[in-house]
């Protein structure tokens, strides 16, 4: 699409000159006068609107138009990136790193049904689009590419490596995994077979012992040790060395471990989690081990499973080192269809009274959420995913009422990776009625999640770029400042998003994409998309 063009008649792009040739890269500009484009950055003053509700002496609601002008500031060099995986040999591991190679290649591979080529569908940086504004001349809604909205990472370039307890090579994991079609596979092999998953820490009893016939490739000591941390520390940068990378974003797409126990003294804040680390305490598990390691790597870490990795210590630490995190939990299928359809019942009008939500699947995570200290962690996690939206609805529901809820996971060799989810939604409607869903969903688990480990680098990567103030503070000297170390943005693709100490928790699905796209639309100066179409309305 031919760039912005003319600058002549427009206004000053904040530096009074024409975009340099670096700009034509870009799939649009923004034509304002408070967005300017650089080499190096796109700089914004934006007005963020909110609205503040207050009570009046009667008791009344008062709702107040508030604004607050920011600066924001984008770094436009993409970093050479890499994806450090822990579990990189499981079903999610070993089918995102395939899924990259063959989109990087562009293979195509036969299958029963005929042809198929490679895609990031799944994705929603990769697969869907943002509608940019209305054509000024046809009235037509314009919609660009998510991933043109920043210049963002692309997923074809990013170099990928990662730990697993499990020695197995990737083409042989691959395989074990069960997950791809072979004509695929074969077109891959090569390469998956070049590749190793480093050693990792195994602490048994944080996960379930049916794994412990994998544990082939471990790093010595059954417990937390700082010694592990410092190995994690230089796996991170023999990595980013090896690959003459400038950025490296870790996630667990390792095994569900059971929920540590929150111990004052112990977990509850950075400096009493470091001390139990180095004092080798048993309650700290290996994937807040390694939160520990990629805070002080200064690598973003993201957790895909539900336990609760991030204590009250690790957070803290996050904060301290300024270093990002997320989780919890990838939202691949049952959940995430669960946060959509909730989301319209309840704001229909619909009141929800039950929601059952039962699956079974046969792929190792499977096996390994058989254990019912493993299954308690996902229960949470699949289960707190309508708090929000009940919560939001006075109208339907009292104070404290909410829907029965249960989950059920049940493994199932037979199935494999190919998870059948079967979910009933029952619901009040006019005068007495009932109103049931049901539903059986078919969920491609690996699948469905690759390309959400995908988004999460992308945008984790992106937010590391992007810096903010208050306008108007550059005279008092005060610096840019990154996001908060706990990355909500990323909660459209989690179950349980980890919010800032003290913030609320969205799970509404479509609330969760919102906030995502409107904060890149702040980023080069872009109100949020509100919907309202006056200019077809009001003519
Ligand atoms: N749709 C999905 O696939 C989906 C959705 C949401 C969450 N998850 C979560 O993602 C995780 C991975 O799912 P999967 O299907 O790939 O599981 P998987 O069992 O196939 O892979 C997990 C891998 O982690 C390895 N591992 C275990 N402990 C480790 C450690 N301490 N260090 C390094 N590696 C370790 C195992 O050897 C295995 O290869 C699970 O926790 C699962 O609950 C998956
Ligand atoms: O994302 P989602 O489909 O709701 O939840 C899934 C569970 O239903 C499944 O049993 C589990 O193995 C996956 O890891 C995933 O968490």
């Amino acid at each position: 699409m031919a760039p912005h063009a003319e600058y002549s008649d427009g206004p000053a792009n904040g530096n009074g000159h024409a975009p340099s040739a670096a700009l034509h890269n870009l799939q649009f500009t923004v034509n304002s006068p408070h967005v300017s484009y650089s080499e190096k950055e796109i700089n914004t003053t934006y007005t963020y609107r909110t609205t503040d509700v207050s009570n009046d002496a009667a008791g009344n609601l008062v709702a107040t138009p508030k604004q607050t002008v920011y600066d924001l500031k984008v770094d436009r060099k993409v970093p050479k990136t890499g994806m450090m995986l822990v579990g990189w040999g499981g079903n999610n591991g070993t089918t995102v790193t395939a899924g990259i190679m063959a989109n990087r290649n562009s293979l195509v591979w036969d299958t029963r049904e005929g042809k198929r080529a490679a895609n990031y569908y799944g994705s929603v940086v990769m697969g869907s689009t943002i509608k940019l504004g209305t054509h000024a001349k046809t009235g037509e809604e314009v919609n660009i590419p998510y991933h043109n909205m920043l210049p963002m990472v692309h997923p074809n370039d990013l170099a990928i490596g990662g730990w697993d307890i499990s020695g197995m090579n990737l083409a042989d994991a691959m395989d074990r995994a069960a997950v791809l079609e072979p004509s695929l596979k074969n077109l891959v092999r090569k390469q998956m077979a070049q590749m190793k998953p480093l050693p990792s820490i195994y602490y048994p009893d944080f996960i379930a012992a049916n794994q412990e016939g994998r544990a082939d490739n471990v790093i010595q000591g059954t417990n937390a040790s700082f010694d592990h941390v410092e190995q994690i520390r230089k796996d991170i940068r023999d990595f980013k060395a090896a690959n003459g990378l400038d950025k490296v974003i870790v996630q667990w797409t390792a095994n569900t471990e059971r929920y540590a126990d929150i111990i004052p003294g112990v977990n509850d804040t950075a400096d009493n989690l470091t001390k139990s680390i180095k004092e080798g305490h048993t309650e700290i598990a290996p994937s807040t081990v390694f939160a520990v390691a990629c805070i002080l790597e200064n690598a973003p870490f993201i957790n895909g499973s539900p336990q609760n990795t991030f204590v009250p210590g690790a957070i803290e630490l996050a904060e301290k080192h300024g270093a990002f995190i997320g989780g919890d939990d990838f939202k691949s299928g049952q959940t995430k269809m669960k946060s959509a359809l909730v989301d319209f019942l309840i704001n229909a009008g619909i009141k929800l009274t039950s929601i059952s939500s039962y699956n079974h699947l046969g792929n190792n995570d499977g096996m390994n959420l058989s254990s019912q200290k493993q299954f308690r962690s996902k229960e949470i996690s699949k289960s707190n995913v309508v708090d929000d939206m009940v919560a939001a609805n006075t109208v339907l529901y009292k104070k404290g009422e909410h829907p029965d809820h249960c989950v059920v996971i049940k493994y199932m060799p037979a199935v494999g990776d190919n998870k059948r989810a079967l979910d009933e939604y029952y619901a009040e409607i006019f005068l007495g009625g009932h109103q049931t869903i049901s539903l059986f969903n078919v969920c491609e688990d690996s699948l469905l999640a690759s390309p959400l480990i995908i988004d999460l680098v992308i945008v984790a990567e992106m937010m590391t770029r992007i810096q903010w103030r208050l306008h108007g503070e550059e005279g008092s000297g005060k610096d840019y400042a990154g996001f908060h170390s706990v990355l909500s943005v990323l909660s459209y693709m989690l179950k349980a998003p980890l919010t800032p100490p003290g913030t609320p928790v969205v799970n509404a699905l479509a609330k969760q994409r919102s906030a995502l796209t409107n904060i890149f639309r702040a980023c080069v100066g872009l109100q949020p998309e509100s919907d309202m179409t006056l200019e077809h309305k009001l003519f």
